[in-house]
């Protein structure tokens, strides 16, 4: 289970990263500079501390746990409730925050079996399935608002933070589906084997989230 008995945690590259390399500051890490500086190390171990970080993309951080490759995780609530990985979901990071959020055309009619365009297929179509909406679903990777713009799509389920990329393409936000924040992950295993690491581990984390109401 991760790297030598070490107790190895999944950090998403990307908008999460540096919000997490706070947090754990706060709690008390000191970080390697491999983690702090640009580097390419993708598995970068702490000094002085019995715990390695493996830097993933934040869409493998799930399956990474999920398969023991680490124990712990940082992810995107959006992440996890799209790739429904058997893991153990152990708090509520509250950093990275963002919505996910139906969205359209302001002019937008409703139509008989309308196309969503997304990144997350299985939450929007268990949102429509809930609402009783028969949709079809259109997989994309990014720019997702371009869809309801070129008539790929009538409509959008996509992260909305600022709202800025919704208002410069003259979209809205029509209804919000769930608001986003990281959590921490656990393979289910490990919670079980590591329980006093991890434990150290959450404790640290808890109370500064506690103290702080979350870093944003
Ligand atoms: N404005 C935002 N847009 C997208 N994700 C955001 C935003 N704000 C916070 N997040 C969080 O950040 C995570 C995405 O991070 P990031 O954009 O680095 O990854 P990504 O979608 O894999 O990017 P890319 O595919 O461009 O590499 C989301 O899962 C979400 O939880
Ligand atoms: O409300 P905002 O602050 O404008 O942020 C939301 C935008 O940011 C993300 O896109 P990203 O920059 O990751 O690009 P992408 O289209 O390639 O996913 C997301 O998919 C929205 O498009």
């Amino acid at each position: 289970m991760g790297i030598d008995g070490r107790l190895t945690v999944a950090m998403p590259k990307g908008r999460i990263f540096r919000d997490a390399l706070n947090l754990l500051g706060e709690a008390g890490l000191t970080l390697p500079r491999e983690l702090v500086e640009d580097s390419r190390k993708l598995i970068v171990e702490v000094p002085g501390e019995d715990l390695s970080f493996l830097l993933v993309k934040p869409v493998d951080v799930p399956t990474c746990v999920e398969h023991g490759a680490a124990d712990l995780g940082v992810v995107g609530k959006d992440v996890l409730l799209e790739e429904e990985r058997d893991v153990y979901e152990l708090l509520d990071l509250q950093i990275s925050p963002c919505r996910l959020s139906l969205a359209g055309t302001t002019d937008w009619q409703p139509v008989l079996n309308p196309k969503v365009a997304t990144k997350y297929p299985r939450i929007a179509n268990r949102w429509f399935r809930k609402q009783g909406q028969q949709v079809e679903v259109i997989c994309l990777n990014g720019s997702v608002e371009l869809a309801p713009l070129t008539g790929l799509a009538d409509r959008i389920v996509d992260i909305v933070s600022t709202g800025r990329t919704l208002r410069e393409n003259g979209l809205v936000e029509m209804e919000e589906i769930t608001r986003v924040t990281s959590r921490l992950i656990a393979n289910r295993a490990s919670y079980h084997l590591k329980s006093r690491q991890i434990g150290e581990l959450y404790e640290r984390l808890a109370q500064v989230v506690k103290e702080e109401g979350g870093l944003q």
